[in-house]
C-alpha cells in the first residue's frame, strides 16, 4: 500500500522565523523557568508534561483578570474534566474590549457590496447599551432557569437567575451579532446562536433542549442575491419556544433595508429598537466570573441524532482561541482576519475572540459566489486582510472553476491562509499556495465543536509540507490510537485521534446532562476510559511530525479488511475537480445481506459534464495507482447531489447508513436534505448494478 506521505515536499518556509509569536512565546517559557527548550518539538513536549505550561500562556497571552488563580487546575464534580485555575476572577468580554480608541474593530460586508464599519471604542458603546437593556429586561423578569442548575453556575452573584440565563440569536454574521455576544458576556450570560438558513425544524431542535429566556432574530436576509423574508420562521420558532418557557423575543430590523419589520400574531415579541431603548444607559460592568462560568452553547452536528448541547466555559474558550490564532496564525494587532462563517459554526465563536488581540476582523454575511465568486474575491483583497480563513472546499471550487486569484488583486498582503472543517488534500495545498501568490503561511487545523479550539493546526516557525498539517497544537496531547487503545503513532499507520490529557476548553457540560456529567463522558470518555476520543481518523509521518486528517472515524472505510479515510480518496478525486464538482464516498455493509463491507463512490458532475465508463475507468486506474488496488471502490455512481450540513461539511455517516439500509430522518442540519433521497435506491445495490450491467443507467 502506498504511504500516506509519499514526498513531505517543503511547501513554504518562514524567511524569518524568530519573530514569530510562537518564538518568543519559547523564549519566554525559557527564560522564566531555566529551561533550555531548543525547538518547537521540544516546547510541545513540555507543553503537555507540566500543567505549568498553562501558567505561562496565560502570562504570555496577558489575560486580564481582577483576582489570580490560586492554583492551575483541580478535581471538578465531573470525572476527566477537571477545574481550570480555580479561584480566578475575569470576564471574557473584557478581555475582547481592552482596546477601547479608535481603530476599526470590525468591519462588516456582504453581497450588497455595502460596508459598515465599527471601531473599538464604538463597538464598546453598542455592548453597553445592549447589555443594559439586557440587564433591566432581564432584572424586571427575574426569572428562574428551571433544570438547568450545576456546580458550573457557583459563586455568581446573582445565584443561578439571571446570569445563566441563555440568550439566544439567529442572526447574520454582522456588528450585531457580535455586540449580542459580548453584551451577553459581559453579564456571565450564556450565548448561542444559529445561522439564518437553519430550518425552523433546527433550531427548535436545539432551542427546545435549552429554553431560552430571550432569543434575537433576524427579519429578512439577503442570500445569493435574493431576499429571505424569514418572518414566518421568526414566528414559528417563537410560538415554539413560548412552549418552553420563552420570555421575550426581540426581532433585529432587516438586515438589507436596516428598516424595522413587524411580525404579527406572536405575544412578547419587541422590536430591537425598543429593547435597547428599556436600557437604563448605566456604565458597562464586566462580570468578575470563575474561569470555568459557562460563556457559550454549541451544538453537535446532529446529523444522526438529536444535536448535543455543549456548553463551554469563557476562560477555557478565551485562552484556547487566542492561542490558536497567536500561534498558529502569528495573529498580531495589526492584523486584518477575515474568517469566513456563519454565527451557527464554531468557527463565528474562534473569530470573535481576535478582539483580544486588538486585531481587526471582517464579517461577511452572504454567498461567496454571489454576485460572482471573483467579486468576492476582490473584496478580501480589497479589504487587506492579513489572515486568512476559509474551507478547503471553497479552494477546491475555486481551483475547480479556473479562476486565476492573482488576475484579480495581488493578494500582497496575506500572511497567512488557513483552512478548517474538512479534509485538506495535497493539491489543494500545492494549487493555493500557487494561486494566491506564495508569500504565506498555509494552515490547516483540526478541532471541533467539542473543544471550541484546534487540536492540530499551524507553527508559523517550521516549514509546510505538502499535504501536512504542520503540527499538535501546544498543551493538546493528541496521540494516534488502535482499536485497542494502543499508541501507533510511531508506525506511521492511521487511528483514532485521542487527546491523553485535559486542556482548557474541555466541555464544561453537556446541556441537560446529570451532575456527574455521563452524556459527557459516554460522548468522549468511554471508548477509551478516561480518555478523549475526537471521533477524527488521523495519521502522523514519523519523519516530519506532520499530520493528516483523514475524515471522521464513523466513516472510515474498511473493505477486505482494509482500514482508510474517505480523504484519501478525495485527494485523488482533486485531479478530476474540473470536471465533477464533488463526490462522497461510503462504505456499504448491510446487516444479514453483507459479509464484508464495499466501497461506493457517488460523483456530482459539473454543468456540462458527463459521467462515461471511460471516465470510470479513469477514476479507478488513478486510485489505484496512488493508493492500491483495495483502495478502488466497487461502484462509482453519478447522482444530482452531495448531502452537506449547512456548514458544507459532507454527511458521510447518513449517506453510509441510508445505503446500509437504515430509515434516517433528516435533521435540521442538512443544506439539502432533499438530496438524502437520492441515496435510499443503493440499498437494493444488486438491482442498480444488475441494469447497469445491460447498459440502461439512464432509467435510474
Ligand atoms: C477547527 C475545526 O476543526 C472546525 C470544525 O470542526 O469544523
Amino acid at each position: 500500500m502506498a504511504s500516506y506521505f509519499d514526498s513531505s515536499r517543503i511547501l513554504w518556509e518562514n524567511p524569518q522565523p524568530q519573530f514569530t509569536n510562537v518564538e518568543t512565546f519559547r523564549r519566554m517559557v525559557n527564560r522564566k523557568r531555566g529551561l533550555n527548550l531548543k525547538d518547537y518539538h521540544e516546547f510541545h513536549k513540555y507543553s503537555i508534561e507540566n500543567y505549568s505550561f498553562w501558567e505561562d500562556a496565560w502570562q504570555h497571552l496577558r489575560i486580564i483578570y481582577s483576582v489570580p488563580p490560586q492554583n492551575v487546575i483541580t478535581g471538578g464534580p465531573i470525572p476527566n474534566v477537571p477545574v481550570w485555575f480555580p479561584g480566578a476572577r475575569l470576564n471574557y468580554a473584557e478581555n475582547l474590549l481592552w482596546r477601547n480608541d479608535d481603530s476599526i474593530a470590525c468591519t462588516a460586508g456582504g453581497e450588497s457590496g455595502k460596508v459598515t464599519e465599527c471601531t473599538f471604542r464604538e463597538l464598546r458603546l453598542k455592548v453597553q447599551s445592549t447589555a443594559s437593556a439586557m440587564r433591566a429586561n432581564g432584572l424586571q423578569i427575574g426569572d428562574r432557569v428551571a433544570g438547568m442548575q450545576s456546580t458550573i453556575f457557583l459563586e455568581n452573584r446573582y445565584g443561578s437567575d439571571f446570569a445563566s440565563l441563555p440568550h439566544l440569536a439567529v442572526v447574520t454574521n454582522s456588528i450585531e451579532a457580535v455586540t449580542l455576544a459580548l453584551a451577553t458576556a459581559s453579564i456571565g450570560g450564556i450565548y448561542s446562536s444559529t445561522a439564518t438558513d437553519m430550518g425552523t425544524q433546527g433550531i427548535l431542535d436545539r432551542y427546545h433542549q435549552i429554553q431560552p429566556k430571550f432569543v434575537f432574530l433576524e427579519t429578512e436576509v439577503m442570500y445569493a442575491g435574493k431576499t429571505v423574508d424569514l418572518r414566518d420562521k421568526v414566528s414559528a420558532v417563537i410560538k415554539g419556544l413560548h412552549e418552553h418557557g420563552l420570555k421575550c423575543a426581540i426581532v433585529l430590523p432587516s438586515a438589507i433595508t436596516g428598516k424595522e419589520i413587524e411580525v404579527g400574531g406572536v405575544r412578547n415579541t419587541i422590536t430591537l429598537r425598543k429593547f435597547l431603548a428599556s436600557g437604563t444607559g448605566n456604565e458597562l460592568i464586566f462580570e468578575q466570573l470563575p474561569f470555568n462560568h459557562p460563556l457559550f452553547i454549541l451544538y453537535s452536528s446532529g446529523t444522526s441524532g438529536p444535536p448535543k448541547c455543549i456548553v463551554h466555559s469563557a476562560g477555557g474558550v478565551l485562552m484556547q482561541t487566542i492561542k490558536d490564532q497567536r500561534m498558529f496564525f502569528d495573529m498580531k494587532d495589526t492584523d486584518t482576519l477575515f474568517q469566513f462563517t456563519t454565527t451557527g459554526w464554531m468557527m463565528w465563536n474562534f473569530m470573535v475572540s481576535s478582539l483580544a488581540s486588538g486585531c481587526r476582523m471582517i464579517l461577511y454575511d452572504g454567498s461567496p459566489f454571489h454576485p460572482t465568486l471573483e467579486a468576492y474575491l476582490k473584496f478580501i483583497n480589497d479589504a487587506g486582510v492579513t489572515l486568512w480563513g476559509t474551507s478547503p472546499r471553497f479552494l477546491a471550487e475555486v481551483k475547480g472553476r479556473k479562476i486565476s486569484p492573482l488576475k484579480i488583486g495581488s493578494f500582497e498582503g496575506l500572511r497567512t491562509l488557513a483552512v478548517t472543517g474538512a479534509v485538506v488534500t495535497p493539491p489543494i495545498f500545492e494549487w493555493s499556495q500557487k494561486a494566491f501568490g506564495g508569500k504565506f503561511l498555509f494552515v490547516s487545523t483540526s478541532g471541533g465543536t467539542d473543544v471550541c479550539c484546534a487540536f492540530v493546526g499551524g507553527v508559523p516557525s517550521l516549514p509546510v509540507h505538502v499535504g501536512e498539517i504542520q503540527h499538535k497544537a501546544l498543551g493538546m496531547a493528541v496521540e494516534v490510537f488502535d482499536e485497542d487503545g494502543k499508541n501507533i503513532e510511531h508506525t506511521g499507520q492511521a487511528g483514532e485521534l485521542v487527546c491523553t490529557r485535559p486542556h482548557p476548553s474541555l466541555p464544561v457540560m453537556l446541556w441537560g446532562d446529570t451532575p456527574d456529567g455521563k452524556k459527557l463522558r459516554d460522548t468522549y470518555f468511554n471508548f477509551y476510559p478516561g480518555i478523549w476520543r475526537q471521533g477524527d481518523f488521523m495519521v502522523v509521518n514519523p519523519k516530519t511530525k506532520g499530520i493528516m486528517v483523514l475524515g471522521r472515524s464513523d466513516g472510515v472505510l474498511n473493505p477486505n479488511g482494509v482500514r482508510f479515510g474517505s480523504g484519501e480518496i478525495y485527494t485523488v478525486m482533486e485531479n478530476f475537480n474540473t470536471i465533477i464538482e464533488d463526490c462522497i464516498c461510503v462504505g456499504q455493509c448491510r446487516p444479514n445481506i453483507d459479509e464484508h463491507e464495499r466501497v461506493l463512490l457517488f460523483l456530482k458532475m459539473r454543468a456540462g459534464n458527463k459521467f462515461t465508463t471511460s471516465l470510470e475507468r479513469e477514476i479507478k486506474s488513478s486510485i489505484r495507482t496512488a493508493l492500491s488496488a483495495r483502495h478502488v471502490p466497487s461502484y462509482i455512481f453519478e447522482v444530482e447531489d452531495i448531502p452537506v450540513t449547512i456548514n458544507g461539511k459532507k454527511i458521510e455517516i447518513a449517506v453510509k447508513q441510508i445505503v446500509s439500509g437504515s430509515t434516517l430522518k433528516p435533521s435540521g442540519t442538512v443544506a439539502n436534505p432533499e438530496s438524502l433521497k437520492l441515496y435510499f435506491k443503493y440499498k437494493n445495490i444488486e438491482e442498480i448494478v444488475e441494469i447497469d450491467r445491460v447498459g440502461v443507467k439512464s432509467k435510474l
